[in-house]
């Protein structure tokens, strides 16, 4: 374990962004304790928003934490990734108007990355913006998606191609709500824990191949010092470039290649971390073949990604036109210009638009499949 990491149970970050800088409380037994809850409630009315499989497991802990002198609602939708759509957000806005919450209103997402992203684009244009605070229960929204206010819902021809940047009020990421995760979920979480380490922090890259077992495991220390580490990385960025107009497109790496597997796949058939996943293989792999990178770096890549769980290879139906076609729509692109988030070196990350289009083209037609 490396030195610095905590000994206390509980951490708080701070995601630093003037008015709208909102703190990551982190540890265990934070749901149903009124003090992590209430200093980030506006007014008297709450709706809670959470889907069939989190509900059971969470939701009455979640109210214990809410006063009892508040109006709460309660709004569960159905889970997974094809729910993600402009429909569900309608309801979310129709649940709030039934109610007749106003603009002082606050959204809880009680979920994973889905039930987040949705509910804060909901309060981002519920009577034009109200208050929301994330309390994600699953690894890849306790360490990405729930830092940073990326909000929105998938498109069939792309993903996460409708949304708005809203800031929650607050994330709390109680360590708990990860006794109950699925083994195949914690995997698709650990694609986006090595990505930090691959972007930015090669000592963080070294200790996870190190701890890989022990985050499996569900190790507490170990776990909770991969999503204090992760959640700084990302506040850092995103305190730097809130509206990804430079450095915040870092945190796509393997995102382009990912995107383009889970749209063509359908929602939901592959999880995001798995789709990510193999990106981030593509895109070390690409990074060498423009003689970045060497073939053990992309071994080292290989190895860590499939010591969490992770598939190494690319959906067999997958031609290079099913990528091409959906990664021209990629929201980092400028003009017609594909961007793609490659290694300069393991824990360096940079913009690239060069990319020579045979290189791609020869990239994606050899890339293992299964
Ligand atoms: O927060 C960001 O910025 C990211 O890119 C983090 C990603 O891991 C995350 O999946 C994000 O939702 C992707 O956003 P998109 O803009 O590529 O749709």
């Amino acid at each position: 374990m490396s030195k610095s990491e905590p000994s206390s149970s509980r951490r708080s970050l701070q995601v630093a962004l003037d008015e709208r800088s909102y703190p990551i409380h982190i540890g265990p037994r934070l749901l149903g304790d009124p003090a992590w809850l209430t200093p980030y409630l506006a007014g008297q009315q709450v709706m809670v928003v959470t889907n069939e499989t989190v509900a059971p497991h969470y939701l009455a802990r979640l109210r214990e934490g809410l006063p009892a002198e508040l109006t709460v609602r309660e709004l569960i939708l159905p889970d997974g990734e094809s729910t993600k759509t402009f429909a569900s957000v309608a309801r979310i806005w129709d649940a709030l108007l039934e109610a007749g919450f106003n603009r002082r209103c606050t959204l809880i997402a009680l979920g994973g990355g889905v039930i987040g992203d949705m509910v804060g684009f909901a309060a981002a244009c519920y009577q034009r913006g109200v208050g929301f605070i994330q309390v994600p229960t699953t690894l890849l929204s306790q360490v990405d998606s729930s830092v940073g206010g990326k909000t929105g819902v998938n498109h069939p021809r792309g993903k996460n191609m409708i949304g708005a940047f809203w800031q929650p009020r607050a994330v709390l990421v109680d360590t708990d709500t990860l006794l109950t995760l699925p083994e195949r979920e914690l995997s698709a979480g650990l694609a986006e824990v090595i990505k930090y380490g691959l972007i930015r922090d090669a000592e963080f890259l070294a200790w996870l191949e190190d701890e890989m077992s022990a985050l499996r495991a569900l190790e507490p220390q170990a776990l909770a010092w991969a999503i204090e580490r992760s959640c700084q990385l990302k506040a850092d960025i995103v305190a730097e470039d809130e509206t990804e107009q430079g450095v915040r497109a870092l945190l796509n790496l393997g995102h382009t290649f990912g995107h383009a597997i889970e749209a063509h796949q359908g929602y939901g058939n592959w999880l995001h971390g798995e789709a990510v996943g193999v990106g981030m293989l593509m895109a070390v792999e690409l990074s060498q073949r423009l003689g970045w990178l060497s073939r053990a770096d992309v071994e080292r890549t290989a190895a860590i990604i499939a010591a969490a769980g992770l598939p190494l290879t690319a959906p067999a139906d997958m031609e290079v036109d099913d990528f091409l076609d959906r990664m021209r729509l990629d929201k980092k692109n400028v003009d017609a210009r594909l961007r793609l988030v490659l290694l300069e070196a393991l824990g360096r990350a940079v913009i690239h638009d060069e990319t020579p289009q045979p290189l791609l083209e020869e990239l994606l037609a050899t890339f293992p499949r299964r």
